[in-house]
């Protein structure tokens, strides 16, 4: 039988290409789509396909209620992702996260729920392979490195800060090892701004102009040498598919929260 996905965010730039990942993928189901100002449209014409005979719904719960569901894909808007998972568990339906905007203790949140329900829930700030890449390469990085920081570009019109991408990366190189600034930011002479923000015990420095799409670069300092790791996204969501429908066909089998793409692919970090 095929897994019945529903997708919040339908009619976005990584919601349509998921549509289309799902309609075309042989063991998959469209089960439902969410998008607030199309409710009611047809959840395939939205998406730019063939119409699919499934309505959009409004709100994740009318959705989940509407028609029996395994898994449901968050792409909405940082401002209502962690409410739509909230609801997606207590509806006792698993969840695969790609909205940024969350951070550590949002999580924290979310693990709880999951665990309380014994449901899966698999979140990544990007679900592209090559970006899952860039931060396994950190990660291992960070465990031989103490002096690090990160960079985060993106389009000028993106709401949240820092993107997905580098607030996770931050927050799980700062749990393997902090990096300490070499000069103390509060005895720092001039804008202490400047110096960007401390994320998970990381600096992390954003760049919002037009022409990214969203590029993060993690730089490594030791004397007399330095590592520069970088990932830049392009202008396609294509990306992003096959990571996220990796993702749902594996949190029907998780139970808790799994962080991080890098883990489905390649594994627990090793120690
Ligand atoms: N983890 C990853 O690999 C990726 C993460 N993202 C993140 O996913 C999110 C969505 O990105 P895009 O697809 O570019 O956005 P978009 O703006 O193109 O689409 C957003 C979708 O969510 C809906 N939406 C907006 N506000 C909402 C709200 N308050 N409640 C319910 N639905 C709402 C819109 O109607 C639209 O369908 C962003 O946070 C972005 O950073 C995007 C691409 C990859
Ligand atoms: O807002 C976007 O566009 C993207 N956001 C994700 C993030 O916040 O990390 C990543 C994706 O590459 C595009």
């Amino acid at each position: 039988m095929s897994l019945r996905i529903c997708i919040g965010g339908a009619t976005g730039w990584t919601g349509k290409a998921l549509v289309a990942g799902v309609v075309a993928a042989p063991d998959l189901a469209l089960a439902g789509a969410v998008a607030r100002k199309a409710a009611g449209a047809d959840a395939g014409t939205v998406a730019g396909l063939e119409p699919l005979g499934l309505a959009v719904a409004g709100d994740v719960a009318a959705a989940l209620k509407a028609e029996p569901t395994d898994v449901y894909i968050d792409y909405t808007h940082p401002s209502a992702v962690k409410a739509n998972v909230l609801t997606a568990l207590a509806l006792g339906v698993p969840a695969v996260v790609g909205t940024s905007g969350l951070g550590a203790e949002d999580y924290a949140e979310i693990a709880n729920a999951a665990e309380r329900q014994g449901l899966g829930v698999v979140a990544s700030g990007n679900f592209s392979i090559t970006a899952s890449l860039l931060t396994r390469f950190s990660l291992l990085a960070a465990q031989h490195v103490a002096d690090y920081e990160i960079i985060d570009y993106a389009k000028a019109s993106k709401p949240d800060v820092p993107s997905g991408t580098a607030r996770e990366l931050a927050e799980r190189m700062g749990a393997i090892q902090k990096s300490v600034p070499g000069h103390p930011i509060d005895e720092i002479i001039g804008p202490k701004e400047t110096r960007g923000a401390d994320v998970g015990g990381g600096r992390v420095h954003a760049v919002r102009l037009p022409s990214y799409v969203l590029a993060v670069e993690t730089i490594f300092g030791k004397e007399g040498e330095r590592l520069t790791i970088r990932h830049d996204a392009g202008t396609s969501a294509g990306p992003y598919v096959a990571g996220t429908l990796l993702a749902a066909r594996r949190v029907v089998a998780l139970k808790g929260l799994v962080r991080g793409l890098d883990n489905l692919l390649f594994g627990p970090l090793p120690q």
